[in-house]
C-alpha cells in the first residue's frame, strides 16, 4: 500500500498574480504493483494541464487561460493486463522562462508526451517538434518512452502520434494507457517475447471505439 499526498496546482495569470489554485491535498492510499513518472512537455498553452485534468478528473478546464508556474504531478492507477500501473503525471509549464527548473525533472522520468500546437504551418509545426525532441535527446533518459500528441496535423517521426481533445476528451484516456501499456511491457518483458507495439495498439483501440 502507498500513501500520496498531490501538491498544490498553482496558476499564475498574465499579470504575474496568482490566483487559481487548485487544492488537492487529500491523502489516499491507493495500491499499485509498478509506477512510472511521465512528463507532460509543450509550449504555453497548447492544453498540457487540461489534458491532464480531462485524463486525472473526466473534466475540462475551460475558462480563462492560466499559465502552470514551474511543475506539478498528478497521480493516476490505470489497469494494464491485471497489473496496477502507477503514473505520476508531471505537469510543466510551457513558457521558457521555466525551462531550467522543469529539465531538472527530465532524468527520473520513464515516458515523455510531448504536446504539439494546433493549426500551425507544417514549416513551424516541424519546427517546433524538433526543438522538443532536441530538448528530450538532451535531458531526458535515452531509452524514454515518447509520444506525440497534438490535433489535426500528422507526423512521420515513426514516434506513436494522437490527436487528442481535452474538451471532448478524444483519446486523452487512450494516450495514458498506451503509454502505460508500454512501459510496463518494457519493465515485465520476457526475452522471447515479441515486443508491444504501441502505434498497432492505439490504432486498433481506436478501430474498436469507432474513432477518427
Ligand atoms: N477548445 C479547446 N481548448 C483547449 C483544449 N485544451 C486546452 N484548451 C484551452 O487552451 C488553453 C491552455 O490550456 P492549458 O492546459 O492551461 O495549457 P498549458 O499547456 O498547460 O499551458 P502552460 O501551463 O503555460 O504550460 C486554455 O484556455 C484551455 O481552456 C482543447 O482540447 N480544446
Amino acid at each position: 500500500m502507498s500513501t500520496r499526498k498531490t501538491s498544490l496546482t498553482d496558476k499564475q495569470t498574465k499579470n504575474g498574480t496568482s490566483k487559481y489554485v487548485l487544492e488537492r491535498c487529500a491523502s489516499i492510499n491507493e495500491y499499485y504493483d509498478i509506477a512510472f513518472k511521465v512528463m507532460l512537455l509543450g509550449d504555453s498553452a497548447v492544453g498540457k494541464t487540461c489534458v491532464l485534468v480531462r485524463f486525472k478528473d473526466g473534466a475540462f478546464l475551460g475558462g480563462n487561460f492560466i499559465a502552470t508556474v514551474g511543475i506539478d504531478f498528478r497521480n493516476k492507477v490505470v489497469e494494464v493486463d491485471n497489473l496496477k500501473v502507477k503514473l505520476q503525471i508531471w505537469d510543466t509549464a510551457g513558457q521558457e522562462r521555466f525551462r531550467s527548473v522543469t529539465h531538472a525533472y527530465y532524468r527520473d522520468a520513464q515516458g515523455n508526451i510531448s504536446l504539439l500546437p494546433q493549426f500551425v504551418l507544417k514549416s513551424l509545426f516541424l519546427r517546433i517538434l524538433t526543438a522538443w525532441l532536441t530538448e528530450i535527446h538532451e535531458y531526458a533518459q535515452k531509452d524514454v518512452v515518447i509520444m506525440l500528441l497534438g490535433n489535426k496535423v500528422s507526423v512521420g517521426y515513426g514516434i506513436p502520434f494522437m490527436e487528442t481533445s481535452a474538451k471532448t476528451g478524444v483519446n486523452v484516456e487512450l494516450a495514458f494507457l498506451a503509454i502505460a501499456k508500454e512501459l510496463k511491457h518494457r519493465a515485465t518483458q520476457q526475452p522471447n517475447e515479441p515486443r508491444f507495439q504501441i502505434q498497432d495498439y492505439i490504432e486498433a483501440q481506436k478501430h474498436k471505439s469507432g474513432c477518427c
